[in-house]
């Protein structure tokens, strides 16, 4: 779509008021606020909304409803007081935050409405636009100061009213541009009165407007103000009109999570279950975030056909489904979220011991056919037995403190050096810890090289009926390996919640050589799966997101140098990520000197793969500047953000 090109000499934008510049129609307000109380109006209040839709998409002529709509209202000036000062609060989300664009370019951006001056220029006043750049209708009061009618001699009280009244700007220079959601709106653009024409849906989405719209060059639909600023070369609140930023949300990721990301302006979609790789790599077409848990496959093809990709949220602690490696060459951005399901995990573990322990799974399922065996062998304490941890991570450490506070003794092996909680003992082996463990539970993380780290030799060299759990990833254990141990009594019971292979959706099936052995307990991959846990997952993944798409931060990133950084206020922020190699951060700067860009703070942080720099400056800067920064040799990924 063509739209106008960054210029100096900006086209005029005309706003409508009602559901553009401000959330909602004015009138509907009034009608709430005169009639909602009294019952004996609730008719009236209906037929003030169904009056306000007709005309808005075109259904029946504006000056009629107008006219209508008034002498069921009867406001009073008081009323249309109280009015203006509710519609305040009611600014549009993207008009309310671009306010300074309307500061500085004052003159530019004016209002055209069906609706009064009487309530729409105290509004408009606040983002300083005169009375004298809003063109509406105006009330006729009787001597009580009750409004009773329209004044008929405004061309805006008239069908087909803006086209007539717009041309009576005598002032304007340059392309006017209209933006508005209604059909009146349009039919400025259509009787020739607008160069330009934005049907604005970020309120409301009117059907007949939208589809008119998508018919012309000149115009085009917007989910907010941003866009039209971008497009016609305002400098906006967003260098990226944020609702044309793409989310793609799979796996059900919480719902908190997808209200964080509209809320803040973004285009989200979502979808249930997993994608496989042929299927994902249709769907990151354009995608500026993704957002998966743990059965999507990131793999090295997915990303290499990403076009957008700015960065992947795992909603999840693992993060061994991404590849992290081909993330970094393409300078992707890798954030999870490593503690918000940790306690859920754990209290998991701790629920399926004393399970095993007493064999009330196998009790449970003879009870439901109708067998009842009290009796007390092969059931025990979890108290003073040995609980084995391989992998003392977050999840493991805290295991050690509940299985503590249970009474049993706590062992553990890790690869790396850890801090030892209570009393647990580490051991510098795992087949140390094999040869002792009552209760052997797995932790480690997904790391590739960690695949079948258990297996037929590990099972051999623990204690005859040891209890298995396998909480961590299906890669790690044996399945054949294990479901042998459990058929020769060498393990006496096991847990396992992740597989090998796991099926992509609740719809696909599942497989597993450990179906129907004694004492084992299979469940479909839903350690973390609390709505604690992933509430709590999708406030934590959400937010580091939102804080890299809007500000740079790489706080807790996975595969980027961590960087705390605050809001972009009043300066512009340049964002470079580029490979590690030497004389990149001098390119960069050589740039920044020629330009004479002033800095007003500087980071660089680097890791084995990435360097990040981040530069603010102020105000001035030209597109020349940007265009030689992206181009320094080395440069992944360049952005900047107002
Ligand atoms: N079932 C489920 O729903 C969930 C599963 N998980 C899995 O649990 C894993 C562990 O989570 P966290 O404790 O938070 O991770 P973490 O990264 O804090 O801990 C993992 C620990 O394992 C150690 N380790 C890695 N390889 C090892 C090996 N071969 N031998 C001994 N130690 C080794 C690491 O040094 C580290 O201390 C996650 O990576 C994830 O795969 C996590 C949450 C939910
Ligand atoms: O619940 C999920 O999607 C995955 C949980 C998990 O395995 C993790 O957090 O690593």
């Amino acid at each position: 779509m063509h739209m106008a090109p960054a210029s100096v000499n900006l086209a005029t934008l005309v706003l409508d008021f009602d559901s553009t510049f401000t959330k909602v129609e004015a009138l509907d307000v009034l009608a709430e606020q005169l009639f909602s109380s009294d019952p004996a109006r609730l008719t009236d209040l209906k037929s003030i909304k169904e009056l306000t839709d007709l005309a808005m998409s075109g259904e029946i002529g504006f000056g009629e409803a107008l006219q209508r709509r008034i002498s069921i209202l009867k406001p009073s000036r008081a009323d249309i007081e109280a009015l203006a000062e509710a519609l305040k609060a009611q600014v549009s989300a993207s008009i309310a935050r671009n306010r300074k664009v309307f500061e500085e370019n004052p003159g530019k951006i004016r209002i055209i409405s069906g609706g009064f001056h009487e309530f729409i220029d105290p509004v408009v006043a606040e983002f300083g636009i005169k009375p004298e750049h809003v063109l509406a209708n105006r009330l006729i009061f009787d001597e009580a100061g009750v409004a009773t009618g329209v004044d008929q001699d405004n061309p805006l009280s008239k069908d087909g009213g803006k086209i007539v009244a717009l041309r009576s700007w005598a002032d304007l220079t340059g392309a006017i541009v209209m933006v508005g959601d209604g059909w009146t709106d349009y039919e400025v653009f259509q009787g020739g009165a607008a160069d330009r024409f934005y049907a604005f849906t970020e309120n409301v989405s009117r059907e007949k407007v939208v589809a008119a719209t998508t018919a012309s060059e000149a115009t085009q639909v917007v989910a907010s103000f941003d866009e039209v600023l971008h497009n016609e070369g305002y400098e906006g609140r967003y260098s990226f009109p944020r609702s044309r930023m793409k989310m793609l949300l799979l796996e059900n990721v919480h719902p908190v999570a997808i209200q964080h990301f509209r809320d803040e302006g973004y285009d989200v979609s979502t979808l249930k279950g997993a994608l496989d790789e042929e299927a994902l790599i249709e769907a990151i077409q354009g995608v500026h975030v993704l957002g998966i848990r743990s059965k999507t496959n990131v793999t090295r093809k997915v990303l290499d056909a990403a076009d957008k990709l700015m960065a992947i949220g795992a909603f999840c602690i693992g993060t061994n489904q991404i590849d992290l490696k081909a993330a970094s060459e393409k300078g992707v951005a890798v954030f999870n979220a490593p503690y918000s399901n940790t306690r859920s995990v754990v209290e998991m573990v701790m629920g399926l011991t004393v399970i095993l322990t007493r064999n009330i799974y196998d009790k449970s399922i003879q009870m439901h056919t109708g067998k009842w065996d009290k009796s007390a062998t092969g059931a025990h304490e979890v108290r003073n037995k040995t609980l084995g941890i391989i992998g003392y991570g977050a999840i493991g450490s805290q295991l050690s403190v509940l299985a503590e506070a249970f009474g049993m003794r706590v062992i553990y092996y890790d690869v790396a050096e850890k801090l030892t909680l209570g009393n647990a003992r580490r051991y510098r082996t795992m087949d140390a810890v094999l040869a002792e463990a009552d209760v052997l539970s797995l932790h480690v993380d997904g790391r590739a090289e960690n695949k079948n780290i258990f297996g037929k030799a590990q099972f051999a060299k623990m204690k005859d009926g040891a209890l298995f759990i396998n909480l961590s990833r299906g890669h790690i254990v044996d399945i054949e390996a294990l479901a042998e141990a459990v058929r020769t009594k060498k393990i006496y019971g096991a847990a396992v919640d992740v597989f090998p292979e796991e099926p992509r959706t609740n719809d696909d099936p599942f497989e597993s050589a450990l179906m129907g052995l004694p004492n084992v307990i299979l469940t479909p991959h839903i350690g973390g799966s609390t709505e604690e846990a992933q509430e709590a997952i999708g406030e934590f993944a959400s937010e580091r997101l939102l804080n890299f798409i809007s500000r740079g931060d790489t706080t807790f990133s996975v595969n980027m140098p961590n960087v705390q950084l605050s809001e972009v206020e009043g300066r512009h922020r340049f964002l470079h990520i580029h490979q590690n190699v030497p004389g990149v951060m001098a390119a960069i700067n050589n740039v920044i000197a020629k330009y004479n860009l002033n800095i007003l703070a500087q980071h660089l942080k680097t890791n084995e793969q990435l360097g990040y720099v981040i530069v603010d400056v102020d105000r001035g800067y030209s597109r020349e500047a940007l265009d030689e920064l992206k181009a320094v040799t080395g440069t992944l990924k360049f952005r900047s953000l107002v």
